[in-house]
C-alpha cells in the first residue's frame, strides 16, 4: 500500500479536537493507558498462542519497552504483543468501537474545563497520547503476519490520518509520541518510570527501560544500553497481601474499573481446597449509572494462572452483586474455556458461592462499623476496652455501610429473590427508611429490637415514593398509636418481599395487605367497638358493595383509619395496586385483581352515605379518591370530576 491519508471517523475528529484543545487536570494518564494497550495487546497474543504457538515466532517472551529521546523529543512506548494489520490499524486507531468512549461522547458539555476533567476520569485509550504529543507515528505488524505486511500510521490529531506499509521484522506495536514543547517534563527517566510504577505496577509483563547513570564529567544523567525492568512484573492479586499497600489496592482497583473514586471496600484472598483461585474483590463507591439494568455485565475479570481470559466473567457472581469489580484467577479451569463452558462448571459454581461468601462479608463487616464505636457501646450498654490503633482503625469505617447503602442498595434486594441460599444475611444487609426514621438506615434488626410490647409482626408499606408512602392512610391507626412502619419505596421492594416471610421467626406484614388485625397491640373496647360498628353498618355495606360491584372486590369496615375515610387494601396474596401500576406503565401483561375498599365508619363522609340522595356518587367518589391517596388515577378522572362538582355545587 502505498501511503494513503485517510480521514477520522467524525466522533474521533471531535474528540481529538478536544484532547488537543484542552487542558488537563491529569496529563499524565496517557502513559497508563498507551501501557494498559501494551500489555493488553500482550494478553492477546498469548491467548491467541494457546491454540497456534507459532505466533510468538523467536520471541516468546512478551515485554513492554518505555524509551524516550529528549534531542529529538519523543517518547517510545514498544510491545511484541499482537500487533495490527493494516487494515486493523485503520480501524481500531480511526474509530471508536468502544461503548466507554461513546458514553464519553454523550456526557461532553461544551465546557472545555469541565469536558477536560472528564477526560481524566475516562481516559480515551490510544487517543489520550494527543493530551502530550503533537504527531504520533504508529509502526505494527500482526502477529504472523509476513515482515512486508507492516503498517505505518502517522497523524497530527486533527482530522486525518497517514497510513502506509512498511518492513517490519519484529512483530508488535511502538508507538511514539512526538512530545509537544509545553509537555518536556515528560522526557526524563525519573519521570516516566515514576508513572509506569504508579499507573502499571501491577502489570504482569516486564516493563523495560534503559538504565540511565550519572555521568560526572558531563554533568547530566545518561542512557546505558542496558535495559531493566521498572515494574514489579508480578500481577498484583499473585503478591501475598503483607507486601501490598492500600494505595497499590486503590491503584489496582483504578485500573480495573476506570473509575476514578478509590474503592470503599476490598477482600483479597487465596483460597485453597477442593478448587483453588485467589480473589480481589472490591467495593466501589459509587454505582454505575445504569445499575437497575439486570443485563449489564459483571465487573469480574477472569484469569488462569495469570494469563487473562476474560472480561465480564457473569457466571462468577450473582446478578445482585454485578457492581461487584475484581480478579478470580483460577488454578484449576483450563485456558481455553469460553463462557457456555463457564456456565456449566463444578469449579466455577464454587468460586462463585465463594465470592458470594465474602462479597456478603465484606458487607457485613462493614454494616457493623457503620457507627460510630461509641454509640455501638452505648447501644449495648457494655463499653469494650479498646486500643487506639483499633479505635482509629475503626472509625476510619464509620458511615461506610450507610454510603454503599445509598448507592447499592437497590440492587442488594434483588438477592432475596435471587440468592435463596444466602437470604437470611440479606435480610439483614437492607435497610429501609420508617416512620420515624427518615434516612434508609433502619434494620429489620433495629425494628424488631424496638418493637412495642406485645407486637407481633413487623410492618412496611410499598409505594411509589417515600412522600407516598409515608403520608399513606393504611398508616394512620400506626402513627395514632406510636408503631413504627418501614417505608419501601423502591422499584423493586414489592417483588423483592414477596420471597420474605419473616425475619428471624418475626412475620413481616404489609400494613396495605390482608385483613386489619393488630393482635395484641388492640385493646378488647376496641375490638369490640369495630365489631359493633360492622355490625350497624352492614346494611350499608351490602349498598356499596352492590354500587361499586365493577371496582371493588369486597367493602368492609376497617380501624386501621383514623382521619381518612377509606382507602384500598389487597389480599395477603396478591399484588398490590402499585406493582398492578408499574406492571402496566412498563408495558408488562398485570394479572386482574380488584381492591377491597376499606371504610372508616366514624368518618363523616362515611355517615354521610346513609340516607344521602347522592349515594352512588359518593360511593364512587370514595373509590375514587382512596385510589389517589396511593398515588392511583381513577379508571375515568372525568366522571370523577364530574361527581365532585356535583357534589360542590
Ligand atoms: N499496542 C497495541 N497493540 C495492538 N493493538 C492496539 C494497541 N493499542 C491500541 N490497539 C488497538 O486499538 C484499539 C483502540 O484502542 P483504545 O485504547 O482507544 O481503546 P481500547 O483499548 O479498546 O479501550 P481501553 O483503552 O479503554 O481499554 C484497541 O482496542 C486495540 O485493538
Amino acid at each position: 500500500m502505498s501511503k494513503q491519508t485517510l480521514s477520522f471517523q467524525a466522533e474521533v475528529a471531535q474528540l481529538l479536537h478536544l484532547v488537543t484543545h484542552s487542558l488537563y487536570s491529569n496529563p499524565e494518564i496517557f502513559m497508563r493507558e498507551l501501557v494498559s494497550n501494551a500489555s493488553d495487546a500482550c494478553d492477546k497474543l498469548r491467548f491467541e498462542a494457546l491454540n497456534d504457538a507459532s505466533l510468538f515466532e523467536d520471541a516468546p517472551n512478551l515485554e513492554v519497552r518505555v524509551a524516550f529521546d529528549k534531542a529529538a523529543k519523543t517518547i517510545t512506548i514498544t510491545d511484541n504483543g499482537i500487533g495490527m494489520s493494516q487494515a486493523e490499524a485503520v480501524e481500531h486507531l480511526g474509530t471508536i468501537a468502544k461503548s466507554g468512549t461513546k458514553d464519553f461522547m454523550g456526557k461532553l458539555s461544551g465546557d472545555q474545563k469541565k469536558d477536560a476533567q472528564l477526560i481524566g476520569q475516562f481516559g480515551v485509550g490510544f487517543y489520550s497520547g494527543f493530551i502530550v504529543a503533537d504527531k504520533i507515528t504508529v509502526e505494527s505488524r500482526r502477529a504472523g503476519l509476513p515482515a512486508a505486511e507492516g503498517v505505518r500510521w502517522t497523524s497530527g490529531g486533527t482530522g486525518e490520518f497517514e497510513v502506509e506499509t512498511i518492513d517490519l521484522p519484529k512483530r508488535g506495536t511502538s508507538i511514539t509520541l512526538h512530545v509537544r514543547d509545553d509537555q518536556s517534563e515528560y522526557l526524563s527517566h525519573w519521570k516516566l518510570k515514576s508513572l509506569v510504577t504508579k499507573y502499571s505496577d501491577h502489570i504482569s509483563l516486564p516493563i523495560l527501560m534503559q538504565k540511565e547513570e550519572w555521568d560526572a564529567e558531563k554533568s547530566e544523567h545518561v542512557q546505558k544500553d542496558e535495559w531493566e525492568a521498572v515494574n514489579a512484573a508480578n500481577a498484583l492479586w499473585a503478591r501475598s497481601k503483607k507486601d501490598i499497600s492500600d494505595e497499590q489496592y486503590a491503584e489496582f482497583y483504578k485500573n480495573l474499573s476506570y473509575d476514578q473514586d478509590a474503592p470503599l471496600a476490598w477482600s483479597h484472598n487465596r483460597v485453597e481446597g477442593s478448587t483453588e483461585y485467589t480473589q480481589l474483590l472490591y467495593i466501589p463507591a459509587k454505582a454505575p449509572m445504569d445499575l437497575w439494568n439486570r443485563d449489564r455485565k459483571a465487573g469480574i475479570k477472569l484469569y488462569v494462572r495469570r494469563v487473562f481470559i476474560m472480561d465480564e466473567a457473569e457466571a462468577l457472581m450473582p446478578s445482585y452483586l454485578r457492581w461487584v469489580k475484581g480478579v478470580v484467577d483460577s488454578a484449576d479451569l483450563p485456558l481455553n474455556v469460553s463462557r457456555e463452558l463457564l456456565q456449566e462448571s463444578r469449579d466455577v459454581k464454587a468460586i462463585r458461592e465463594g465470592n458470594t461468601r465474602r462479597v456478603l462479608a465484606m458487607l457485613e463487616d462493614l454494616a457493623r462499623k457503620d457507627k460510630a464505636p461509641e454509640t455501638a457501646a452505648d447501644a449495648d450498654g457494655v463499653t469494650d476496652v479498646v486500643s487506639e490503633e483499633d479505635k482509629a482503625a475503626a472509625e476510619k469505617d464509620v458511615g461506610k455501610y450507610t454510603a454503599f447503602y445509598a448507592e447499592f442498595g437497590s440492587a442488594m434486594k434483588e438477592g432475596l429473590g435471587e440468592d435463596f441460599a444466602n437470604r437470611d444475611k440479606i435480610a439483614k444487609l437492607l435497610r429501609y427508611a420508617s416512620t420515624t426514621v427518615d434516612t434508609l438506615t433502619v434494620s429489620f434488626a433495629d425494628y424488631k429490637a424496638r418493637m412495642k410490647e406485645g407486637q407481633d409482626a413487623i410492618y412496611y408499606i410499598t409505594a411509589d415514593s417515600l412522600a407516598a408512602a409515608k403520608n399513606s392512610p393504611q398508616l394512620e391507626v400506626f402513627k395514632k398509636k406510636g408503631i413504627e412502619v418501614l417505608l419501601m419505596a423502591d422499584r423493586v421492594d414489592e417483588w423483592a418481599m414477596s420471597h420474605v416471610q419473616e425475619f428471624e421467626g418475626t412475620p413481616l406484614q404489609s400494613v396495605a395487605k390482608g385483613s386489619f388485625d393488630l393482635g395484641k397491640l388492640q385493646d378488647e373496647d376496641e375490638k369490640k367497638a369495630a365489631e359493633a360498628a360492622a355490625e350497624t353498618f352492614k346494611p350499608m355495606l351490602e349498598k356499596l358493595k352492590e354500587a361499586l360491584k365493577d371496582k371493588a372486590k369486597d367493602v368492609r369496615v376497617t380501624t386501621r383509619l383514623v382521619d381518612s375515610p377509606a382507602c384500598l387494601v389487597v389480599e395477603d396474596g396478591d399484588i398490590s395496586n402499585q406493582l398492578t401500576r408499574m406492571l402496566k406503565a412498563a408495558g408488562q401483561p398485570a394479572p386482574v385483581s380488584q381492591p377491597i375498599l376499606e371504610v372508616n365508619a366514624d368518618h363523616a363522609l362515611v355517615k354521610k352515605l346513609e340516607g344521602s340522595t347522592h349515594f352512588d356518587d359518593l360511593a364512587h367518589i370514595l373509590f375514587d379518591q382512596a385510589l389517589l391517596a396511593e398515588g392511583g388515577l381513577p379508571d375515568d378522572p372525568a366522571a370523577y370530576v364530574k361527581r365532585v362538582n356535583a357534589l360542590l355545587v
